[in-house]
């Protein structure tokens, strides 16, 4: 099978990283196609950002389409375009929050999740309650760090992430913890080791569950809100987008 998994943001560093990880876990004769859109924001840090990054997930679709694609996962925490996504394919799309915050939930009764700035882990408590998660969430938590910091000053942001999995550790009651980006996708099994405690990573979560649904032959719904966007003219960079 063939998985294509989106950074939503246009960081190429963070698109390798993801892709490793999903190759990590992946079963033999799953092929990883790890892709960001061309356009968009360098990482994604607020409502704005995700908006914009909504249509590169979108256009990645498109091209994942094309290209013939078995499932798809949208490797950004705040799962951006993730309906608009499944509208656009009969192939499964997950979003590493929703892949992440389910796999939690199979092997702890609660858990935490830490995520980079305070902004997002806000808008990480408003996906909880989307997916009807909030009540096994202990504590959204935040290291404090801009997203690239994780690119270019790692070891401190290990060191200040691994600081906030502690105290939730510690603090919240928890059974497991989540990581709360895809950029920290190469971080879960040196803080599971150091934790003692389970690490749940959301691209390596997302690509599970994602040769899980192909497996049973699963895909999207196109009954509701899941089917195709009706017909219409777009007008201006948009056009494109007319049927
Ligand atoms: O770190 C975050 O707040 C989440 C999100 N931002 C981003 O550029 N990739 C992410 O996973």
């Amino acid at each position: 099978m063939r998985i294509r998994i989106i950074n939503a943001n246009t960081s190429a560093a963070m698109t390798d990283k993801m892709g490793v990880a999903a190759l990590n876990v992946a079963r033999p004769g799953t092929e990883i196609i790890a892709v960001n859109p061309a356009s968009g924001p360098l990482t994604i840090e607020s409502h704005f950002d995700e908006t914009v990054a909504a249509v590169g997930v979108c256009e990645e679709i498109r091209a994942g389409e094309a290209a013939g694609t078995d499932a798809y996962v949208i490797a950004c925490f705040g799962d951006p375009g993730l309906y608009a996504a499944r509208e656009l394919t009969h192939a499964p799309v997950i979003g590493i929050a929703e892949a992440a915050f389910h796999m939690a939930s199979l092997i702890a009764t609660r858990f935490s999740v830490v995520t980079t700035l305070g902004r997002t882990a806000i808008m990480a408590e408003r996906l909880l309650h989307e997916y009807g998660m909030g009540i096994r969430c202990r504590k959204v938590r935040a290291a404090e760090i801009p997203v690239l910091a994780l690119e270019h000053e790692a070891d401190t942001a290990y060191r200040l992430i691994e600081a906030e999995c502690l105290r939730a550790r510690d603090e919240d009651g928890i059974g497991a913890i989540v990581l709360g980006c895809g950029g920290m996708a190469d971080l879960a099994a040196r803080l599971q080791y150091s934790l003692g405690l389970p690490v749940v990573e959301g691209v390596a979560a997302a690509v599970a569950l994602a040769e899980s649904l192909v497996t049973l032959k699963l895909q999207t719904s196109k009954f509701g809100d899941l089917a195709a966007p009706p017909a219409k003219p777009f007008t201006g960079e948009f056009a494109r987008y007319s049927r």
